[in-house]
């Protein structure tokens, strides 16, 4: 099989996300439900035992019969205890490899799933994680056993009619009662178990979001505010989860009455049975075990179903999950682009954000040729940032295209498109980890040397090739321990790393001071020669890596020329105004703010 296809095949399981798994799993399964149904026809043996001893050994006084019957009884009591405990194994092992297969799947399709279809808070998503545990716990609990034990009710009932006649009766209408009562809840548990779970999910974003911003939470005495959110997000699940067990209790509960009912009309009746010599006292104490075992499972049952509506709104949250719309389209054919020229292409390019009501970009056209060095200026929420996520791929336009190489980057595969792009995106994300594996972060082959050279270039050799534990000193979560300019020299480093043909910078210098800024622009200045670039920034001080200037408004263009002409002519509008020279680094956003500029349409 090809490269591509095996990939392909990899992206695109066949079957559905749980049913597939729990199919493959269905040898385990069955093990279980032959152990469980060994166990119940072991049930039985107790009370024959206990019937022939009454009504045969007592009588006679026939020991002989009697050692024999033990030892049986002992016998059949060891197969129960070991099969019990298989039982048990055997519904561990299941879960295990749900464990193993879905839970990587859940994880993998939320990697791949595309940004413009994710909905909710982080936390939420988290949270929504976090309901595959109890989806998993659902299909390796011991209760789910009890769904096995349900048929063999009625075959004790059914053995109770064999040695007690019409005592069955009694029984059967207890289990059907608690059943009715068991299911007759249902709706409202399936509806307490749902909202439970939303709510669940807001109370998780609430703890996620304080946790990711602690820092700001605590500088700006946040805290007061985000307890209040997390305390009403308690109260409200509290409230809602206590309502659901406590109606689900009452069905386990209900189930406990009927059973003991059952049991005391069983001796009632029996009594009657023996009096009119239709039945005899051992088939009567037997049929008052047998009850006893006939109705044990249905409280499980009653709890099983409870658990079954927690399970079904997991299933049901997780579906809408992986039901998303993915990156990687597995149906479709994409083309493998090794190795990308770099011209990139707007053509008549829209885009809304999801939620969002106005464009963010608005019917925008240019091309940049590979190897072109090109700033995109404007002012804040122009649009600047969209082109560079748009380029990126993890958002797509809603009209137009964005073509790479002359191709939409829709038909490019998205690990082909990202291999070839190096970006530095506005706000800095670096993860837990060496400050090495930072640089290298998705690129397995990338040799030493390699790290090393964009380290010098983005600045990371300057406060890490002193340092005793050089690349290999360890990050906290997200970067920290680091500066700001420092972490975003690492992602400048990763950026640089894979030497791609297009480098995107956002804004790359915006935490660097005047000098480290002169620096790095004079390295980048030799190390982007060759590469398409395209830079977002505010400040003047980095159009010296440029040649060719756009400006966004509003998301449009409206000035597209010689990096020289437009600075001039900036420069001239200035002056005009009587402004007093900046000093570096200059904003250039708020010298166009106030400025008119020539629309190039
Ligand atoms: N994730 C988002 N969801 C909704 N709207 C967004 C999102 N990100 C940006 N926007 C909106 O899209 C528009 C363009 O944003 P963009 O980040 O591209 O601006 P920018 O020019 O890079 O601004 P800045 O100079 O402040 O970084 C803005 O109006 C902004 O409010």
């Amino acid at each position: 099989m090809s490269r591509r296809k095996s990939f392909l095949r990899e992206l695109a399981p066949t079957s559905h996300w749980l049913f597939g798994p729990l199919r493959d799993n269905i040898g385990v399964y069955g093990q279980t439900v032959l152990a469980a149904s060994i166990v119940n026809f072991l049930g039985l043996v107790s009370s024959f035992f206990i019937m022939t001893v009454y009504d045969r050994v007592l009588p006679n006084q026939a020991v002989e019969s009697l050692i024999a019957l033990t030892i049986g009884v002992l016998i059949a009591h060891v197969f129960d205890l070991a099969l019990k405990s298989l039982r048990g194994y055997f519904v561990d092992i299941a879960g295990q490899r749900l464990d193993a297969t879905v839970g990587a799947r859940v994880f993998d399709n939320l990697m791949a799933m595309r940004l413009d279809a994710r909905r909710g808070a982080t936390g939420a998503t988290a949270g929504l994680i976090k309901e595959f545990d109890n989806l998993r716990d659902f299909f390796s609990s011991a209760t789910l056993v009890a769904v096995v034990d349900l048929p063999f009710i009625f075959l004790f009932i059914g053995a109770i009619a064999l040695v007690g006649g019409p005592l069955a009766l009694v029984p059967l209408m207890g289990v059907l009662a608690a059943l009715a009562a068991g299911l007759l809840i249902q709706p409202f548990i399936m509806r307490h178990a749902r909202d439970a779970m939303n709510e669940g999910h807001l109370k998780h974003a609430v703890l996620i979001e304080t946790l990711a911003g602690l820092e700001t939470v605590k500088s700006v005495a946040a805290a007061s505010l985000m307890r209040e959110r997390w305390r009403r997000g308690v109260l409200r699940q509290a409230r809602i989860s206590t309502i659901g067990r406590f109606v689900n209790q009452a069905a386990v509960n209900f189930a406990g009455f009927a059973q003991q009912i059952s049991q005391v009309g069983v001796v009632v009746i029996g009594v009657f049975l023996v009096g009119d010599g239709q039945i005899t006292t051992g088939a009567l104490i037997a049929s008052v075990i047998l009850t006893g075992r006939a109705m044990a499972p249905l409280a499980q049952v009653a709890g099983l179903l409870g658990r079954m509506s927690g399970a079904l709104a997991s299933y049901r949250a997780l579906d809408r999950l992986m039901a998303t719309r993915l990156e990687t389209d597995p149906r479709r054919e994409y083309l493998r682009r090794d190795r990308l020229a770099g011209r990139i292409e707007f053509r008549e390019v829209s885009f809304v954000y999801p939620g969002a009501k106005a464009r963010a970009l608005d019917e925008i056209s240019f091309v940049i040729e590979p190897g072109e060095r090109v700033a995109v200026l404007g002012r804040n929420g122009s649009g600047k940032s969209t082109i560079v996520r748009l380029i990126t791929g993890v958002y797509e336009p809603n009209e137009g295209s964005v073509l790479v190489d002359d191709t939409d980057i829709r038909q490019i595969r998205p690990a082909d498109l990202r291999a070839n792009v190096g970006a530095v995106l506005q706000d800095v994300c670096l993860f837990s980890g060496s400050i090495r594996e930072n640089i290298a972060l998705g690129l397995d082959n990338i040799s030493d040397e390699d790290v090393l050279a964009a380290a010098k270039i983005a600045g990371v050799h300057d406060f890490v090739g002193a340092s005793e534990a050089g690349y290999d000193q360890t990050l906290a979560e997200r970067g920290e321990g680091l500066s700001g300019g420092q972490r975003q020299a690492i992602a400048l480093a990763r950026a640089l790393a894979p030497k791609p043909s297009i480098l995107l910078l956002d804004e790359p210098t915006s935490a660097l001071d005047a000098q480290a800024e002169a620096h790095l622009v004079a390295r980048l200045e030799r190390a982007t020669r060759g590469r398409t670039l395209l830079l977002v920034t505010h400040r003047t001080s980095l159009l010296r890596l440029v040649d060719r200037v756009i400006v966004l408004d509003q998301g449009r263009v409206v000035i597209d020329g010689a990096r020289d002409e437009i600075v001039r002519s900036m420069a001239a509008a200035k002056a005009a105004r009587a402004a007093p020279a900046p000093t570096e680094p200059r904003p250039i956003g708020a010298a166009l703010a106030g400025e008119r500029i020539r629309a190039v349409k």
